[in-house]
Protein backbone atom coordinates (compact mmCIF):
# COMPACT_ATOMS: atom_id res chain seq x y z
CA UNK A 1 0.00 0.00 0.00
CA UNK A 2 0.73 3.50 -0.79
CA UNK A 3 1.43 6.18 1.81
CA UNK A 4 -1.64 7.46 1.12
CA UNK A 5 -3.93 4.44 0.81
CA UNK A 6 -2.47 3.69 4.73
CA UNK A 7 -3.87 6.88 5.04
CA UNK A 8 -7.16 6.43 3.28
CA UNK A 9 -7.26 2.97 4.86
CA UNK A 10 -7.26 4.32 8.94
CA UNK A 11 -9.23 7.41 7.89
CA UNK A 12 -12.15 4.72 6.99
CA UNK A 13 -11.37 2.48 9.85
CA UNK A 14 -11.81 5.32 12.44
CA UNK A 15 -14.51 6.71 9.98
CA UNK A 16 -16.88 3.67 10.34
CA UNK A 17 -16.18 3.32 14.47
CA UNK A 18 -16.65 6.62 15.75
CA UNK A 19 -18.08 9.02 12.79
CA UNK A 20 -19.95 7.07 10.19
CA UNK A 21 -22.34 9.20 7.86
CA UNK A 22 -25.84 8.84 8.75
CA UNK A 23 -28.80 9.18 5.74
CA UNK A 24 -28.82 12.43 6.07
CA UNK A 25 -24.88 13.30 5.79
CA UNK A 26 -24.43 10.50 3.02
CA UNK A 27 -27.29 12.19 1.33
CA UNK A 28 -25.70 15.60 1.23
CA UNK A 29 -22.62 14.26 -0.13
CA UNK A 30 -24.57 12.14 -2.83
CA UNK A 31 -26.10 15.40 -4.30
CA UNK A 32 -23.47 17.56 -3.84
CA UNK A 33 -21.19 15.25 -6.47
CA UNK A 34 -25.04 14.71 -8.47
CA UNK A 35 -24.92 18.62 -8.85
CA UNK A 36 -21.05 19.16 -9.74
CA UNK A 37 -20.27 20.40 -6.43
CA UNK A 38 -16.16 19.93 -6.19
CA UNK A 39 -15.54 17.13 -3.41
CA UNK A 40 -13.54 19.66 -1.03
CA UNK A 41 -15.50 19.56 1.73
CA UNK A 42 -14.57 18.32 5.21
CA UNK A 43 -14.17 14.49 5.49
CA UNK A 44 -16.87 12.65 8.05
CA UNK A 45 -14.01 12.41 10.88
CA UNK A 46 -13.52 16.33 10.44
CA UNK A 47 -16.94 17.13 10.33
CA UNK A 48 -16.96 14.78 14.16
CA UNK A 49 -14.46 17.09 15.34
CA UNK A 50 -16.30 20.17 14.32
CA UNK A 51 -19.06 18.98 16.29
CA UNK A 52 -17.55 17.87 19.43
CA UNK A 53 -15.49 20.78 19.83
CA UNK A 54 -19.16 23.23 18.98
CA UNK A 55 -20.60 20.87 22.03
CA UNK A 56 -17.31 21.35 24.20
CA UNK A 57 -17.46 25.03 23.49
CA UNK A 58 -21.79 24.41 24.48
CA UNK A 59 -22.19 26.65 21.01
CA UNK A 60 -25.14 28.25 20.37
CA UNK A 61 -24.23 30.44 18.05
CA UNK A 62 -22.48 29.36 14.93
CA UNK A 63 -20.78 31.02 12.40
CA UNK A 64 -19.16 29.51 9.06
CA UNK A 65 -17.17 31.19 5.85
CA UNK A 66 -17.68 28.94 2.87
CA UNK A 67 -20.40 26.81 3.04
CA UNK A 68 -20.12 24.47 -0.52
CA UNK A 69 -22.84 21.74 -0.28
CA UNK A 70 -23.51 22.51 4.15
CA UNK A 71 -21.80 19.05 4.34
CA UNK A 72 -19.58 20.56 7.45
CA UNK A 73 -22.84 22.61 8.23
CA UNK A 74 -24.61 20.41 8.98
CA UNK A 75 -22.13 18.37 11.31
CA UNK A 76 -21.57 21.61 12.76
CA UNK A 77 -25.24 22.52 13.07
CA UNK A 78 -26.18 19.28 14.88
CA UNK A 79 -24.20 20.34 18.12
CA UNK A 80 -26.60 23.20 18.06
CA UNK A 81 -29.60 23.22 21.32
CA UNK A 82 -32.68 23.65 19.65
CA UNK A 83 -32.74 27.29 20.05
CA UNK A 84 -29.25 27.61 18.67
CA UNK A 85 -28.54 29.44 15.55
CA UNK A 86 -25.82 29.01 12.72
CA UNK A 87 -25.16 31.30 10.06
CA UNK A 88 -23.21 29.98 6.87
CA UNK A 89 -21.38 32.56 4.31
CA UNK A 90 -21.33 31.23 0.58
CA UNK A 91 -20.07 33.02 -2.26
CA UNK A 92 -21.67 30.70 -5.29
CA UNK A 93 -25.52 31.14 -5.29
CA UNK A 94 -25.43 27.19 -6.70
CA UNK A 95 -23.21 26.05 -3.98
CA UNK A 96 -25.75 28.02 -1.42
CA UNK A 97 -28.51 26.51 -3.23
CA UNK A 98 -27.19 22.81 -3.14
CA UNK A 99 -26.93 23.69 0.53
CA UNK A 100 -29.87 24.81 0.94
CA UNK A 101 -31.80 22.05 -0.12
CA UNK A 102 -29.43 19.48 1.73
CA UNK A 103 -29.80 21.48 5.09
CA UNK A 104 -33.90 21.33 4.52
CA UNK A 105 -33.46 17.45 4.15
CA UNK A 106 -31.32 17.61 7.43
CA UNK A 107 -34.18 19.26 9.22
CA UNK A 108 -31.74 21.86 10.02
CA UNK A 109 -33.45 24.93 7.85
CA UNK A 110 -35.18 26.60 10.76
CA UNK A 111 -31.56 27.27 12.52
CA UNK A 112 -29.72 27.23 9.62
CA UNK A 113 -29.15 30.27 7.38
CA UNK A 114 -27.15 30.53 4.00
CA UNK A 115 -25.95 34.16 3.08
CA UNK A 116 -25.02 34.59 -0.58
CA UNK A 117 -22.38 36.42 -1.52
CA UNK A 118 -18.30 37.58 -0.89
CA UNK A 119 -18.08 36.79 2.77
CA UNK A 120 -16.13 40.19 2.65
CA UNK A 121 -19.20 41.96 1.91
CA UNK A 122 -21.21 39.31 3.66
CA UNK A 123 -19.55 40.32 6.91
CA UNK A 124 -20.04 43.58 7.63
CA UNK A 125 -23.65 43.23 6.78
CA UNK A 126 -23.70 40.82 9.43
CA UNK A 127 -22.16 42.93 12.04
CA UNK A 128 -24.63 45.99 11.41
CA UNK A 129 -27.09 43.59 12.41
CA UNK A 130 -25.36 43.29 16.19
CA UNK A 131 -25.59 39.64 16.54
CA UNK A 132 -24.84 38.09 19.49
CA UNK A 133 -21.30 36.67 19.84
CA UNK A 134 -20.58 33.26 18.03
CA UNK A 135 -19.01 30.69 20.13
CA UNK A 136 -17.46 29.32 17.69
CA UNK A 137 -16.42 30.34 13.96
CA UNK A 138 -15.00 27.72 10.96
CA UNK A 139 -13.47 29.89 8.29
CA UNK A 140 -12.99 27.32 5.53
CA UNK A 141 -13.42 29.79 1.86
CA UNK A 142 -10.99 31.79 -0.05
CA UNK A 143 -7.64 31.01 1.60
CA UNK A 144 -6.14 34.52 0.36
CA UNK A 145 -8.53 36.34 2.83
CA UNK A 146 -7.65 34.24 5.87
CA UNK A 147 -6.55 37.07 7.75
CA UNK A 148 -9.51 39.17 7.06
CA UNK A 149 -11.90 36.38 7.82
CA UNK A 150 -9.54 36.05 11.61
CA UNK A 151 -10.23 39.89 11.77
CA UNK A 152 -14.01 39.68 11.35
CA UNK A 153 -14.17 36.61 13.49
CA UNK A 154 -12.85 38.63 16.50
CA UNK A 155 -15.48 40.77 15.85
CA UNK A 156 -17.96 38.69 16.13
CA UNK A 157 -17.16 36.73 18.66
CA UNK A 158 -16.47 37.11 22.83
CA UNK A 159 -13.26 35.91 25.40
CA UNK A 160 -13.79 32.17 25.32
CA UNK A 161 -14.76 31.84 21.38
CA UNK A 162 -13.24 29.48 19.30
CA UNK A 163 -11.77 30.16 15.88
CA UNK A 164 -11.50 26.86 13.25
CA UNK A 165 -9.24 27.69 10.36
CA UNK A 166 -9.26 24.68 7.75
CA UNK A 167 -6.73 23.65 5.40
CA UNK A 168 -3.54 25.25 7.31
CA UNK A 169 -0.84 22.58 5.45
CA UNK A 170 -1.87 22.22 2.14
CA UNK A 171 0.98 19.60 1.63
CA UNK A 172 3.31 21.79 3.52
CA UNK A 173 3.36 24.34 1.16
CA UNK A 174 2.57 26.57 4.26
CA UNK A 175 6.35 26.92 4.65
CA UNK A 176 6.97 28.45 1.53
CA UNK A 177 7.69 32.24 2.77
CA UNK A 178 8.33 32.76 -0.78
CA UNK A 179 5.02 31.52 -2.39
CA UNK A 180 3.32 34.12 -4.06
CA UNK A 181 0.12 31.62 -4.25
CA UNK A 182 -2.91 33.38 -2.70
CA UNK A 183 -3.85 30.55 -0.51
CA UNK A 184 -0.59 30.45 1.01
CA UNK A 185 0.22 33.85 1.39
CA UNK A 186 -3.46 34.11 3.02
CA UNK A 187 -2.90 31.37 5.53
CA UNK A 188 0.53 32.17 6.73
CA UNK A 189 -0.50 35.65 7.23
CA UNK A 190 -3.68 34.08 9.36
CA UNK A 191 -1.47 31.93 11.51
CA UNK A 192 1.51 35.02 11.77
CA UNK A 193 -1.71 37.30 13.05
CA UNK A 194 -3.39 34.62 15.56
CA UNK A 195 0.71 34.00 16.89
CA UNK A 196 1.27 37.92 17.36
CA UNK A 197 -2.83 38.92 18.24
CA UNK A 198 -2.75 40.03 21.92
CA UNK A 199 -6.35 38.75 22.05
CA UNK A 200 -5.79 35.35 20.38
CA UNK A 201 -3.69 31.67 21.48
CA UNK A 202 -3.48 29.74 18.90
CA UNK A 203 -2.05 26.63 17.61
CA UNK A 204 -2.15 24.45 14.47
CA UNK A 205 -2.31 21.07 13.82
CA UNK A 206 -0.67 18.78 10.65
CA UNK A 207 -3.20 15.89 9.54
CA UNK A 208 -3.33 13.24 7.36
CA UNK A 209 -6.28 11.65 5.49
CA UNK A 210 -8.47 10.82 2.99
CA UNK A 211 -8.05 14.25 2.02
CA UNK A 212 -4.13 14.29 1.99
CA UNK A 213 -1.50 16.09 3.83
CA UNK A 214 -3.71 19.03 5.15
CA UNK A 215 -4.26 20.68 9.02
CA UNK A 216 -6.45 23.11 10.68
CA UNK A 217 -5.50 26.13 12.80
CA UNK A 218 -7.46 26.85 16.38
CA UNK A 219 -7.52 30.03 17.99
CA UNK A 220 -9.00 30.86 21.57
CA UNK A 221 -10.85 34.70 21.86
CA UNK A 222 -9.32 35.79 25.05
CA UNK A 223 -10.76 38.59 27.08
C1 LIG B 1 -13.68 24.28 0.93
S1 LIG B 1 -15.27 24.78 0.39
C2 LIG B 1 -16.22 24.71 1.88
C3 LIG B 1 -16.42 23.31 2.37
C4 LIG B 1 -17.42 23.18 3.48
N1 LIG B 1 -17.06 24.01 4.61
C5 LIG B 1 -17.45 21.74 3.93
O1 LIG B 1 -16.49 21.31 4.61
O2 LIG B 1 -18.41 21.02 3.60
C6 LIG B 1 -15.07 26.49 0.16
C7 LIG B 1 -16.33 27.24 -0.21
O3 LIG B 1 -16.07 28.64 -0.04
C8 LIG B 1 -16.72 29.33 -1.07
N2 LIG B 1 -16.07 30.63 -1.27
C9 LIG B 1 -14.99 30.91 -2.02
N3 LIG B 1 -14.72 32.21 -1.96
C10 LIG B 1 -15.63 32.78 -1.15
C11 LIG B 1 -15.88 34.10 -0.70
N4 LIG B 1 -15.13 35.12 -1.08
N5 LIG B 1 -16.92 34.29 0.13
C12 LIG B 1 -17.70 33.26 0.55
N6 LIG B 1 -17.52 32.00 0.15
C13 LIG B 1 -16.50 31.75 -0.68
C14 LIG B 1 -16.62 28.40 -2.27
O4 LIG B 1 -17.60 28.73 -3.25
C15 LIG B 1 -16.79 27.03 -1.64
O5 LIG B 1 -18.13 26.64 -1.69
Amino acid sequence: MSESQVWDAVDAYFTEHLSPDDEVTAAALRESEAAGLPPIGVTANQGKLLQLLAQVQGARCILEIGTLGGYSTIWLARALPPEGRLISLEYSPRHAEVARRNLARAGLDGQVEVRVGPALESLPRLADENPPPFDLVFIDADKGNNPHYVEWALRLTRAGSLIVLDNVVRGGRVVDADSTAEDVRGTRAAIELIGSHPRLSGTAIQTVGGKGYDGFALARVLG
